[in-house]
């Protein structure tokens, strides 16, 4: 998932082909093997969130946000069930590992008569588990065709492509007998019939709202289910057929199994995380932005590329008084269009922002991003959130915009505020956090713990403020953790390089236009007048008036901020506190636009507000203590 990615191509197509499966099974690997396409890919449940589709060979292929089951009990369950419905192929991808939780969709797609190729995928880590798996035997229980898959490295791709046409569902299931208790005259598909005894109510009112039943609205059908026992009896089948096709050899605990323990055991995931942050600040801190970036900056900049365009486009433009504005929009050293603006996308942003989505890819494909975040989840679940929050938090440091989205299967209306809060407040985005954590670089290591603790403090206060404001009780829900894997360099590499084209059609014609902006604004004096306007707020953050400049900035996006404050000539403590203030500042302009969207005005523009006081009320406080 990437930032704005969001519009889905329409596909023109007669038959729909859907990727089903539960969260996290590989559905979004197999979409990209076959339809060469690339959707995002992460090693935790919850990485789809929408419908993806792309031409494949003469059909439609649909990539789905991954449900345990065909059912509406929340926003993914609801998107992907429309899909099934609509399909005229599944490819039920299930992971080997967990076909006791996988089948039981299988099943049910079976039960609805839905035509079915089954991927068995992640044998790699079946083997790797002692699970013996005879796909045969597995086919004959099932009745459809199964394929083995490494989706991965593309073992039986083509062998599922190949027998897609033999997609099928069994003539008759034990669902039947069900079926008899709905009205006679039930004019339903087999498909709607299989929801309408399993209680699902948009199935029930459509068919009621159809006028197929001439009396007796939705709630007649909801009624006649009976969706525990037909649960429980597909439960039952579901234990079957594993224990006829499934065998296991015994094997000790693996590197991965005892590595996410150490992890989850607060005592040693502690030291861990904090090495891990440690790293993390050396890499990026000291490799790139004090290396890179100073030599972006001091030598590729401020040597050759600046003189070098400055004296070119200055020889161009004539000796004219109506020149001059243009050249000082232009060539300006604060912000001019061709100089310090591509100085601080290219020498600045670029940089830490590519290194940043690296190191972000590979937490996110070991496994260790959810664990981080299983470890503060005591403190999630205190601030009145669930489990399953964490993804958004996890998403958002990736990128706000698109974490807020997720923060769609995040339960209640109440817990969906909360997380969405809490994103536009504290939690910076990686393109942020890139150019935070160069200019902490060049302060030290303490500079960037302190920087953490300072977000974390916020992020539980604000978390317990909303907790107790907002009315309603939250839910506990439990996340499923993904296993622990060794990522591949293949898809960290491709989910850079998708990000950054997509950072960069954000950013370059944003930044393009704030910059004529602001200098613009500093042409006719504007800039200094608001900098002298903001001068008791600056003031109060110990901080010199520039600092408003990147204010402005900040109103568009605080990585945007970050890259003004680059120039300033600051002290440690004065860099400290700039930094704090810009994180908790106002979301950016299209996470402002997500939140309309996602969520309401009156939120919005709560979120808006409170990050003013959020920003400048810790940032007045460290100001004073530091
Ligand atoms: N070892 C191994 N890993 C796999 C295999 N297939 C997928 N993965 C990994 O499993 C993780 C999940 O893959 P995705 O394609 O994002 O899963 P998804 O089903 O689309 O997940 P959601 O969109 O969250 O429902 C990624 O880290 C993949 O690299 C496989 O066959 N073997
Ligand atoms: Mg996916």
């Amino acid at each position: 998932m990437s930032c704005h990615d969001h519009g889905p191509t329409e596909v023109d197509a007669e038959e729909t082909i859907a990727l089903v499966g539960c969260p996290n099974v590989g559905k979004s690997v197999v979409f990209n093997a076959l339809a060469e396409r690339y959707v995002d890919v992460s090693n935790y449940p919850g990485t789809t969130v929408d419908v993806t589709e792309a031409a494949f060979e003469d059909a439609k292929l649909t990539d789905t946000p991954g449900v345990y089951g065909v059912s509406s009990f929340d926003e993914e369950e609801r998107i992907t069930r429309e899909i099934v419905l609509e399909a005229d192929v599944a490819i039920n991808v299930v992971d080997a590992t967990r076909l006791e939780r996988d089948l039981f969709l299988t099943l049910q797609l079976l039960d609805m008569g839905i035509p079915t190729v089954v991927a068995l995928n992640m044998m790699d880590e079946a083997d790797a588990d002692g699970i013996d798996i005879d796909a045969e035997t597995l086919e004959e229980s099932l009745g459809v065709p199964v394929v083995p898959t490494v989706a991965v490295d593309g073992t039986g791709i083509d062998r599922l492509r190949a027998r897609l046409p033999e997609a099928t569902a069994p003539e008759s299931t034990p669902i039947e007998r069900w079926f008899d208790d709905l009205p006679e005259d039930v004019g339903a598909t087999r498909a709607e019939k299989t929801l309408l005894v399993e209680e699902d109510e948009p199935t029930a009112s459509q068919v009621a709202d159809g006028d197929i039943v001439a009396d007796g609205g939705a709630l007649t059908f909801v009624d006649a289910g009976q969706r525990e026992d037909v649960y429980t009896h597909r439960r039952r089948r579901v234990e079957d057929v594993v224990a006829d096709a499934v065998a296991r050899r015994e094997r000790g605990s693996s590197w991965a199994e005892r590595l996410s323990d150490y992890m989850l055991n607060p005592l040693t995931g502690t030291p861990i995380a904090l090495a891990m942050l440690g790293v993390i600040y050396y890499l990026i801190g000291d490799l790139v932005a004090q290396r890179l970036v100073d030599f972006m900056e001091v030598t590729v900049f401020g040597a050759y590329y600046n003189p070098t365009v400055e004296s070119f486009v200055g020889g161009l433009l004539p000796n004219a008084s109506w020149a001059e504005p243009i050249e000082f929009l232009l060539l300006n050293d604060n912000l001019g269009l061709l100089t310090i603006t591509v100085q601080y996308l290219v020498g600045v942003l670029l940089p830490l922002v590519v290194a940043f989505y690296l190191v972000i890819s590979v937490m996110e494909d070991s496994g260790v991003l959810p664990r981080l975040a299983v470890l503060t989840d005591r403190g999630l679940t205190r601030i009145g959130l669930n489990g399953r929050a964490i993804v958004p938090m996890i998403v958002g440091v990736g990128c706000v915009t698109m974490a807020i989205i997720t923060t769609r299967m995040v339960g209640s209306r109440r817990e969906r505020l909360i997380s969405t809060g809490l994103l536009g407040l504290a939690v910076p985005c990686s393109a942020q956090l890139g150019v935070i954590m160069g200019l902490l670089a060049g302060l030290g290591l303490v500079w960037w713990f302190g920087y953490v603790g300072v977000l974390l403090v916020v992020l539980g206060v604000a978390g317990v403020f909303l907790d107790r404001t907002l009315p309603g009780e939250s839910t506990p829900l439990v996340t499923e953790l993904p296993r622990m894997r060794v990522p591949r360099a293949r898809n960290i590499l491709r989910k850079t390089a998708t990000r950054t084209k997509l950072f960069l059609r954000e950013a370059v014609p944003l930044f393009g236009a704030t910059a004529l902006v602001v200098s613009a604004l500093a042409y006719v004096g504007g800039l200094a007048a608001i900098q002298r306007a903001l001068s008791p707020v600056t003031g109060m953050l110990g901080l010199p008036q520039e600092f408003g400049r990147v204010l402005l900035l900040g109103l568009i996006r605080r990585d945007f901020a970050a890259a003004g404050m680059t120039d300033l000539a600051l002290g440690p403590a004065e860099v400290f506190v700039g930094l704090v203030v810009i994180t908790l500042f106002v979301p950016c302009i299209l996470s402002m636009v997500m939140i309309l969207k996602e969520r309401d005005a009156r939120s919005a523009l709560v979120m808006w507000l409170g990050s003013w006081i959020a920003a400048f009320g810790v940032g007045g406080l460290l100001a004073v203590v530091l």
